[in-house]
């Protein structure tokens, strides 16, 4: 496929748990004269007129979640419909694993209820039906719960204290069952996996195959 500046440009979602390594992938393209790069809004998620929505998530996730997703989703949607004339966009996570990981996990752990999910799932479903929010390759960097959990620790994003074991097992199984297994939702792309349990520098080769995918699809 060729994009040129008149044509909508190849999109790539990077998913993966908390701490698989994202923002050090998308470092890797940071500066590529080719690529845009579109990193998480956690800043935005961060001072929403002054309020800290990340924080009020973690420190009570039952009263803000409901107000922290509805947000993220409205920031995705800013994310996957933002213009650029270069030929490559990448986007850290996507409307869909706001719905498919992030939302579905609170739900099943009983932290937003049925009425809730409901609301968020209705602004999804209008959202993916009005806008274009097409992807054409998905690369999951596909970790092992105790290796983020001890990147989540080292890395001590201060929001992220209350973060457990058993919270990134949980999304770990919602990321696998969507984007490895199959077995749930749906893939709006193709799925490029990665081994992103490997170490700094091992996993260079791994984000060089991928360059190396991603350049040769924009010719
Ligand atoms: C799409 C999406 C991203 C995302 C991130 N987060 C949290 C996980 C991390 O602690 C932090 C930054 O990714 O935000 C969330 O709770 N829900 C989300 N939904």
């Amino acid at each position: 496929r060729i994009s040129s500046q008149f044509s909508k440009p190849f999109t790539v979602i990077i998913e993966g748990n908390i701490g698989s390594g994202k923002s050090t992938f998308l470092q890797h393209f940071e500066n590529h004269k080719d690529v845009c790069v579109l990193s998480e809004p956690v800043e935005m998620w961060r001072n929403c007129a002054g309020h800290n929505l990340l924080a009020n998530h973690y420190e009570n996730p039952v009263k803000w979640s409901f107000t922290f997703q509805s947000y993220i989703q409205l920031t995705m949607l800013q994310r996957h419909t933002f213009v650029t004339s270069k030929p490559i966009k990448l986007l850290e996570r996507s409307i869909f694993s706001a719905r498919y990981c992030f939302i579905e996990q609170l739900f099943r752990r009983g932290t937003l209820e049925a009425p809730s999910v409901s609301v968020l799932n209705e602004w999804f479903k209008y959202v993916i039906t009005k806008f274009d929010v097409s992807v054409d390759l998905i690369v999951y960097l596909r970790t092992s719960p105790e290796v983020v959990y001890e990147r989540v620790l080292t890395r001590n994003r201060k929001e992220e204290q209350s973060v457990s074991l058993q919270y990134l097992k949980d999304l770990h199984d919602l990321h696998e069952n969507w984007l490895f297994h199959k077995t749930a939702f749906s893939r709006p792309a193709h799925v490029l996996t990665l081994n992103a349990d490997l170490g700094r520098l091992a996993i260079r080769e791994e984000y060089q195959k991928c360059e190396d995918h991603l350049l040769s699809v924009t010719g």
